[in-house]
């Protein structure tokens, strides 16, 4: 694709010229940028700085008098600049020192040309905080991955990177109220740094509401706490109040701490940024407006407190309805907190398609966005070059275009390889929260035509089947390329490389079904590819033992088209040739069904001997006589069952756990049996046969527990 300025700027004007970039040059730089990162950056691009040169370049904040003369030019909005290259000069004039900064980082992009094109850009920010917020369950980043983040975040315009990794045990339960050890404690202090030079707000956020006690003790403790961050360079601070129950939830008290924090912490310190807040009650679906929670924080919290939201759901794009609901609740503009691609709810699935379907007329509703990404640190630059894009020039901003060069710019030299790989690994596949992506775009009008006009007629669609034969060559080939690729973005490939190595199957696997459905009349040439696809099959289900939870790639559109296409081919060989060939593709033995409904839509899976339910990450509300049941596809004998409500002990009373052979005779299994420490472990029902498993809340009252496992594993 041709050269694009990222983010897309407000306003640029070129004049169809360009000079040969310049080896010297004399420097004018304002007062104002004698400390910060500003010129550090400008003359690690421009090394060759020389006070008698003929060549200038001006640059400062609009203070300065370097660049008096460009005053007018100046957009007077926060972090705006203006940027102009000239035959003899450049000058970089900032409306304060991040817009400045941001003028450097976009002549950086310019000097990547072969000549400096003779243009003009008034540029600033839509929205005004823009970045990530480290959020997810699960492995927390490396420093390493979050160095590399930081440097990505100066390089596309985002300000902001909150910290809040909920499984630190320094940010949440057990250990808020501890300082870091000295090691952690140093990495962050590196983090700090590495913020401040690409002009990043580094949050540390702390997360105490699970069991926090409304006390003066515990609020000089989280004061301690924020006080050592304080000492290790940390400017800017948040409390999450998300994933919680009991006492901690409490609006006033929430309310009345915060204001506290920033009474005698926050506004005293004065260089440190807004204090942001998560609420308990986050999404919309989850918020029970006549319950006061929000319209008391609305309320009670100081103005100058951001409140975060994740939209109409827990997992949701943002619209303006969205907004229009929650900012007259909170009595402020919300700051958004836009779950994705964050897959801690689908660790099995990579997320790399387009960021699309929030609304580009909302620019001016919200405070921030920042996107809560993947575990996977260089996997998410895909969507959060895309967030940079959409936060920096919303109404400019387009989801394809921004998606490709995002691919473009992690992996230049693979660019077209990655983005096949990307393409057909975007869908999250079925999940407790039912939001979904398209997957497979490009491929999927000749997957359809070719199952429709073999399923309903046995007909081969030849113009289809030429297109995803060719579809499946790529793929084979973009596993490969991106496998063999080198050091290009090792960190990427590291992270990738289960998906790609399952991703090169699913691409052979649909190389053998094309040959099934050709070769389906041919009685001996059939087998081979029958056999090879059933292989197939196996070794995408028992794939990399790095990743527990299992590897899936293809799963939108790819592979339930192979395995119908696998299906349909081998019962037409049956009937024809009257053999008894399996049909079956594998597919998990396990259905959930329950009227709970944060676990209705949780998705099941297996691996070898070990079925479970998904765990959820949120707090489930189960109300009374609430079930959930897991079945089998035919009675199959435990080994052994594993559930953790991650509740304490007495929670497990008010519930009842049984099991059955035809869904009809219930067998009571004790659950109080099997009680260890903090989480129940396994229950006895050792050597037992089951058809289903059922456990229903018969308190008679709602349960507010997690849903952290539901594991059973089956005898050899
Ligand atoms: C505000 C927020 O989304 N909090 C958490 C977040 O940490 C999870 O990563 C998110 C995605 O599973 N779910 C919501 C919830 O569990």
């Amino acid at each position: 694709q041709e050269f694009r300025l990222q983010p897309t700027p407000q306003k640029y004007i070129s004049q169809d010229d360009s000079i040969s970039i310049p080896l010297q040059y004399q420097l004018l730089s304002g007062n104002s940028l004698s400390t910060g990162n500003t010129l550090p950056l400008l003359r690690s691009l421009m090394p060759g700085e020389a006070p008698k040169a003929g060549f200038r370049i001006y640059i400062g904040t609009q203070d300065d008098k370097t660049v008096k003369n460009y005053r007018k030019r100046i957009p007077q909005k926060p972090e705006g600049y203006f940027l102009k290259i000239d035959k003899d000069r450049i000058i970089i004039a900032g409306a304060d020192e991040r817009g400045t900064y941001y003028g450097v980082q976009t002549l950086a992009q310019l000097l990547t040309l072969d000549k400096l094109p003779l243009i003009e850009v008034s540029d600033y920010p839509d929205v005004p905080y823009r970045g990530v917020v480290e959020g997810f369950y699960g492995t927390p980043w490396s420093q390493e991955a979050r160095m590399r983040q930081l440097e990505f975040y100066g390089r596309n315009k985002m300000n902001v990177y909150l910290y809040g990794p909920k499984d630190d045990p320094y940010h949440s339960t057990p250990h808020w109220r501890k300082p870091y050890p000295a090691q952690e404690a140093e990495q962050i202090k590196q983090l700090v740094d590495k913020a401040r030079e690409n002009n990043v707000i580094f949050y540390w956020a702390i997360h105490p509401g699970q069991d926090i006690r409304w006390n003066e003790e515990d609020r000089s403790l989280l004061l301690q706490k924020f006080e050592s961050m304080y000492q290790l360079g940390v400017r800017g601070f948040a409390v999450f109040f998300d994933d919680i129950s009991g006492e901690g939830t409490q609006a006033s008290k929430q309310a009345e701490l915060l204001n506290y924090i920033d009474n005698h912490f926050v506004q005293p310190k004065k260089d440190v940024a807004p204090l942001v807040m998560c609420p308990t009650e986050y999404n919309k679906s989850w918020s029970n407006v006549k319950g006061g929670y929000l319209t008391t924080l609305g309320e009670q919290l100081n103005k100058d407190i951001q409140i975060m939201w994740t939209g109409n759901k827990v997992i949701a794009t943002i619209d303006k309805p969205t907004l229009e609901f929650i900012n007259p609740l909170i009595k402020r503009k919300a700051y958004i907190w836009w779950n994705f691609p964050v897959s801690d709810y689908v660790r099995d699935h990579l997320l790399l398609g387009p960021v699309y379907g929030n609304g580009l007329d909302v620019k001016d509703e919200m405070s921030a966005f920042v996107s809560n990404p993947m575990e996977h640190a260089e996997s998410s630059k895909i969507s959060l070059y895309s967030v940079a894009d959409y936060t920096w020039n919303m109404e400019k901003f387009d989801s394809n275009t921004s998606w490709k060069h995002a691919i473009k710019d992690l992996m230049p030299l693979h660019a077209e390889y990655l983005e096949t790989f990307a393409i057909h690994n975007s869908d999250l596949g079925k999940n407790g929260h039912g939001f979904r992506r398209e997957e497979s775009t490009n491929i999927q009008p000749a997957l359809s035509a070719l199952l429709k006009n073999y399923q309903e007629k046995g007909e081969i669609d030849e113009t289809a089947y030429r297109q995803v034969a060719e579809e499946c060559r790529k793929i084979i080939t973009s596993a490969d390329m991106l496998l063999a690729s080198g050091n290009e973005n090792r960190p990427l490939i590291n992270e990738i490389s289960p998906w790609l190595s399952q991703f090169k199957l699913v691409g052979e696997y649909g190389k053998a079904v094309l040959d099934m459905i050709r070769l389906q009349r041919q009685e001996k040439a059939f087998l081979p590819s029958h056999a090879h696809a059933q292989a197939l099959q196996t070794l995408m289900t028992d794939n990399d033992a790095r990743y527990p939870q299992g590897v899936k790639s293809g799963s939108g559109q790819l592979m339930p088209t192979f395995d119908a296409l696998f299906e349909a081919s081998t019962q037409q060989y049956n009937r024809q040739f009257h053999t008894a060939l399996n049909a079956r593709a594998i597919y998990s033995p396990y259905t959930l069904e329950s009227n709970v409904a944060q676990l209705a839509m949780l998705p099941t899976q297996q691996k070898g001997k070990e079925g479970s339910v998904a765990p959820s990450n949120e707090v489930i509300n189960w109300q009374a006589d609430g079930s959930l049941t897991l079945s089998m596809d035919r009675p199959r004998v435990l080994a052994s069952l594993r559930i953790d409500l991650g509740a304490p002990e007495e929670t497990y009373a008010h519930f009842r756990l049984e099991t059955s052979l035809d869904g009809k005779e219930w067998q009571h299994a004790d659950l109080q049996t099997a009680w260890k420490g903090h989480t129940l472990q396994k229950v006895k029902v050792e050597g037992r046969k089951v058809l289903k498993i059922r456990l229903t809340n018969i308190s008679g009252n709602e349960q507010k527990v997690y849903f952290k496992t539901f594991k059973l594993t089956e005898k050899e």
